[in-house]
């Protein structure tokens, strides 16, 4: 498997020029998924933008993913959902979504949380926050080293996330992390979106 750019949607938006917005981002280049995060967001709110993000997300063929709420995840058909450790626990959200739906959690820089949801089953671990990050103040700070360790030991996929840039990717890239996660160097990039993803896409068929 090719390494992979996984988009993380601005905190918040104005949701009809979002949707070209990310349109266009998504046509400038590969992203393999799309997690729609609105931390605070009503659940109305969610339910109308992924009534309208995830068309134009899974016309492409990528994957959309709600973060933290399983429940709507399912019932609004997105392909997956994101947990935290704080949210719906692994197995509760594999029950909700169902066998075939992506879940997906994230284990900050721990070895134990890693493979506690790997055993579980979980189909992808996220490692973070590898650098500073404007969109959330995280509860971990992690190093390349960890994602090297997962995938000499596992096979399950491994997500890096927490400021990472087309400038400071490489050293992960490196580390063997399987999708890069990004947010900020995507959407504030000083360039705008869609030359942000040219360039995740030039650095990830490097
Ligand atoms: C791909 C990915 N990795 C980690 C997170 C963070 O999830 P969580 O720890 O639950 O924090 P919030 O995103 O809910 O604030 C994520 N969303 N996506
Ligand atoms: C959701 C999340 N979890 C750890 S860091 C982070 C923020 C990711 O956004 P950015 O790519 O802007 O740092
Ligand atoms: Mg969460």
């Amino acid at each position: 498997m090719t390494q992979q750019l996984y988009l993380i949607t601005p905190p918040k938006f104005d949701l009809d020029e979002f949707a070209k917005t990310l349109a266009n981002t998504l046509d400038a280049g590969d992203v393999s998924c799309v997690q729609l995060r609105l931390k605070e967001a009503s659940d109305d709110e969610i339910r109308k933008a992924c009534a309208v993000l995830r068309p134009i997300v899974q016309d492409r063929d990528i994957a959309f993913v709600l973060n933290d709420n399983p429940t709507l995840a399912k019932e609004l058909a997105c392909d997956g959902v994101h947990v935290g450790q704080e949210d719906t626990p692994y197995k509760k959200a594999r029950e909700i979504m169902g066998k075939d739906a992506i879940v997906g959690m994230t284990c900050h820089d721990s070895k134990h949380m890693a493979m506690v949801a790997g055993e579980q089953g979980a189909d992808y671990v996220a490692f973070g926050a590898f650098y500073p990050t404007q969109t959330k103040e995280p509860k971990s700070k992690a190093e390349p080293w960890i994602l090297e360790w997962w995938t000499s030991m596992f096979e399950v996929p491994c997500v890096a996330i927490g400021g990472i840039t087309d400038e400071n990717a490489t050293p992960l890239l490196e580390a063997g992390a399987d999708f890069i996660a990004v947010c900020g160097g995507v959407w504030d990039h000083p360039d705008g979106p869609e030359e942000a993803v040219k360039k995740f896409t030039a650095l990830l068929n490097s």
